[in-house]
């Protein structure tokens, strides 16, 4: 078990931190790195396991303390994976109103029966900036890409990823729902009991 009252979150997508604050809920004191540094770091790994290492490490850097990191995304199976690893970057860099069209307009002629994709969490946890064993756990959830936006909630690609257990949108359920059920959901229950949260 790892003993720690107080972790930061190295993330600087709200929608995200929101989540992750959420899962975590009043076990730890969670900060968030943009309290320590508005520069976010290049995303230069070739995983999501990479990613999140690099990102978890320098949050830990620049706040001094044990550091959360979340890199996800939409894999897209007639893609092959795509945008994967690139999500946040797949219109480049316009954001998710851009990145959602550009991913429906990719698919436009693309039958629902070919239409499956996974969200994919990757959380990297660092002791310290300098850590040679961060703590790594994954999660994915399962839907399909629908052929238009339906919902308002959560943020990114949920108005576009229907989720076949609930019937509708990641943009429909409500953010308490979600988080029990999400790829970021998943990888946090793996990483609370790794942690003895649980
Ligand atoms: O539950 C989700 N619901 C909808 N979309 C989601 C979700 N989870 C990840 N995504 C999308 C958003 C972004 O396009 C990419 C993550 O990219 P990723 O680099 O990990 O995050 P980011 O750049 O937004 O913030 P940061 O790196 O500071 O944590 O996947
Ligand atoms: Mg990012």
């Amino acid at each position: 078990m790892i003993l720690f009252n107080e972790l930061v979150l190295a993330s600087h997508n709200a929608g995200k931190l929101k989540e992750l604050q959420a899962m975590l809920g009043s076990s730890i004191r969670v900060r968030s790195v943009g309290e320590f540094s508005s520069i976010e770091p290049e995303e230069t790994g070739l995983s999501f396991i990479e990613n999140a290492i690099l990102k978890a490490r320098n949050a830990a850097r620049v706040s001094g303390l044990p550091a959360l990191a979340d890199d996800s995304g939409l894999a897209v199976d007639f893609l092959g994976g795509a945008p994967g690893i690139y999500s946040a970057r797949y219109a480049d860099g316009q954001g998710d109103a851009a990145n959602n069209a550009k991913l429906l307009d990719v698919l436009q002629a693309v039958p629902d029966a070919e239409r499956g994709a996974q969200f994919v969490c990757c959380l990297a946890l660092v002791r310290h900036a300098d850590d040679p064993l961060p703590i790594i756990c994954e999660g994915l959830w399962h839907g399909r890409i629908l052929h238009t936006a339906q919902g308002v909630e959560g943020f990114g690609y949920d108005p576009l990823f229907w989720v076949p257990e609930r019937d509708c949108s990641s943009a429909e359920l409500p953010a308490a729902e979600k988080n029990q059920i999400s790829h970021r959901a998943r990888a946090m229950v793996l990483l609370k009991h790794r942690l003895g949260l649980v």
